[in-house]
């Protein structure tokens, strides 16, 4: 296997189909024709009532730097493309535009999350990228927040490198996992890539090397001010927690005995045992860490034992976003150039009503009721309406479109930053933590009923009139095209 191309690009991290569409394009000559995409999900993930949108940063990064290095265009030949296509290909850079909600922004399913308004087989040529960022950095964000939503005023710390798929889902779940709400992560290349705060304790290696638990917290203690002794080797209660407390009792202010981590057995017994250990022996302020398998449900489920918990050690069950492996986003064309230069529709009938894609180009606004800062819902509408500038404005469901509502005493807020103005990049993101500070800012805007675990209530994703009469007038037009096939 030859991995070392010293000019490898991410660009032909594309599947094969992107690339023989573009061709077709390409000798057609419809290939810069100006084309709209939209990325959205249609199904919030782990029966959450909202995700957080993670993944710009690489996508601007990405497009930023897309062309086809001369290794790729080398394999691309080799693959059979012809040289008239390869010498376009080799031309290709990303010259269109991008709007996007920014990284942190609470986001829900059929809405549009990015546009692309590029040529057609730039826009094309793109797509299994983007979706896979987002896919992956939007599902690990959401679990975080999810698992951060069970334990808001305890320190969630990221701890799954080992399990991640790979060393690209280790680094960038860390990051998705700050944006969600976590305090930390255990991936020291994370914390310096993205500047986010790093924590770890030590494991059970440590302790079998020197054999004794004492020798083993003393030894740590002897380097690092900051210590946390893993108490589960041995014996928890019987051992662990006094040696613990005899080595910070021992070492007293030379260190900081921040406290202990329960890594095994019955975390709520322990916890709840060596608390009151650890209280009696005057270390009221020692912290009690635990790991082991950790996700929202067991940890909910701990908290309703009253286990004695301050921080949460989650590895598996976050990065890999064990309960549901995908997010399913996809990336669908709405609105493409015709020979006339004018801009023309375009939809996707299926037999789902909810899978109809909504023609057009749009926008996409979050209400905000003036009279409590909360949102009513979040307004789809073409890209020539504006909302803000309405006393009052009807939201209805998109497909049950009997429940509707009006609003009014409302702040139209645009979701959408142009982030690529002609194929430069005029967005400069905020710091990761920034990031996460602006997820809880817009959390605290939605009613506690549509963050809550289990069952969450659904949360108004509408469209205006417009933009459902627009797709409506769409169907007809595909249906009535059918039909003359039909007659045919
Ligand atoms: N009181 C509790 N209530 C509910 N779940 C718990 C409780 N205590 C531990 N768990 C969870 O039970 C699961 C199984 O833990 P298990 O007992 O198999 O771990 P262990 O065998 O003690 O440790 P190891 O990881 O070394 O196998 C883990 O996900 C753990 O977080
Ligand atoms: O359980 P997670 O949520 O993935 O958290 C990370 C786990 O990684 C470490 O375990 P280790 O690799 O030593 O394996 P083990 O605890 O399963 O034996 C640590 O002690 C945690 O248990
Ligand atoms: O720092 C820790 O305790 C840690 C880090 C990664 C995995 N398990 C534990």
């Amino acid at each position: 296997m030859k991995t070392n191309y010293p000019d490898d690009s991410l660009s032909l991290h594309t599947d094969l189909y992107q690339i023989n569409m573009a061709e077709s394009y390409w000798a057609d000559g419809i290939h810069n024709r100006k084309a709209i995409f939209e990325l959205y999900f249609r199904k919030l993930p782990f029966g959450n009532g909202y995700a957080v949108f993670a993944g710009l940063e690489r996508m601007l990064d990405y497009l930023k730097n897309f062309r086809f290095s001369k290794s790729d265009i080398e394999y691309l030949k080799q693959l059979g493309y012809q040289d008239d296509y390869i010498e376009y290909l080799k031309t290709v850079r990303f010259t269109g535009s991008m709007y996007s909600v920014v990284e942190g922004e609470i986001v829900f399913a059929n809405e549009p999350l990015v546009r692309i308004e590029a040529t057609l087989a730039e826009a094309q040529l793109i797509e299994t990228a983007l979706l896979n960022i987002v896919n992956y950095q939007t599902l690990i964000a959401t679990k975080a927040s999810r698992i951060k939503n069970i334990i808001p005023n305890d320190v969630a710390a990221e701890f799954g490198s080992r399990r991640a798929q790979e060393m690209d889902a280790a680094i960038w779940g860390a990051r998705a996992a700050i944006i969600g709400g976590f305090n930390s992560t255990s991936n020291v290349r994370a914390g310096k890539l993205f500047n986010i705060p790093v924590s770890g304790t030590h494991a059970h290696a440590m302790v079998q090397a020197y054999k004794s638990e004492y020798e083993a917290f003393h030894s740590y203690a002897a380097r690092h001010k900051d210590c946390v002794f893993l108490v589960d080797t041995y014996n928890t209660l019987k051992s662990g927690v006094p040696n613990a407390i005899r080595v910070a009792k021992e070492l007293g202010d030379k260190i900081n005995f921040i406290g202990i981590r329960l890594d095994s057995g019955d975390i709520s017994f322990l916890s709840k045992e060596a608390r009151k250990m650890l209280d009696e022996a005057g270390f009221k302020d020692a912290k009690i860490i635990v790991s082991n398998d950790l996700d929202e449900y067991t940890i909910l489920n701990l908290k309703a034992q009253g286990a004695k918990v301050d921080s949460w050690g989650i590895g598996t069950k976050l990065i890999t976003a064990y309960d549901q492996p995908a997010l399913g986003a996809v990336y669908k064309i709405v609105s493409i150039e015709n020979e006339f230069g004018e801009m023309e529709d375009t939809i996707k009938i299926t037999a789902n009503a909810e899978k109809v894609s909504t023609p057009g180009l749009k926008s996409l606004y979050r209400i905000i009721n003036k009279a409590n800062g909360k949102a009513e819902g979040d307004y789809i509408v073409m890209a020539d309406e504006d909302p803000s500038s309405e006393e009052r404005i009807k939201m209805f469901h998109p497909v049950h479109t009997f429940i509707s509502k009006f609003v009014t005493n409302f702040e139209a807020q645009n979701l959408h930053q142009k982030v690529i103005d002609q194929g430069e990049v005029v967005y400069s993101s905020p710091s990761v933590m920034e990031m996460q500070k602006y997820a809880f800012e817009r959390l605290d805007q939605l009613w506690d009923e549509y963050k809550r675990s289990l069952n969450p209530e659904e949360y108004p994703v509408d469209l205006s009139q417009k933009c459902w009469d627009n797709k409506m007038r769409n169907i007809q037009e595909v249906r009535e095209m059918v039909q003359n096939m039909e007659n045919m």
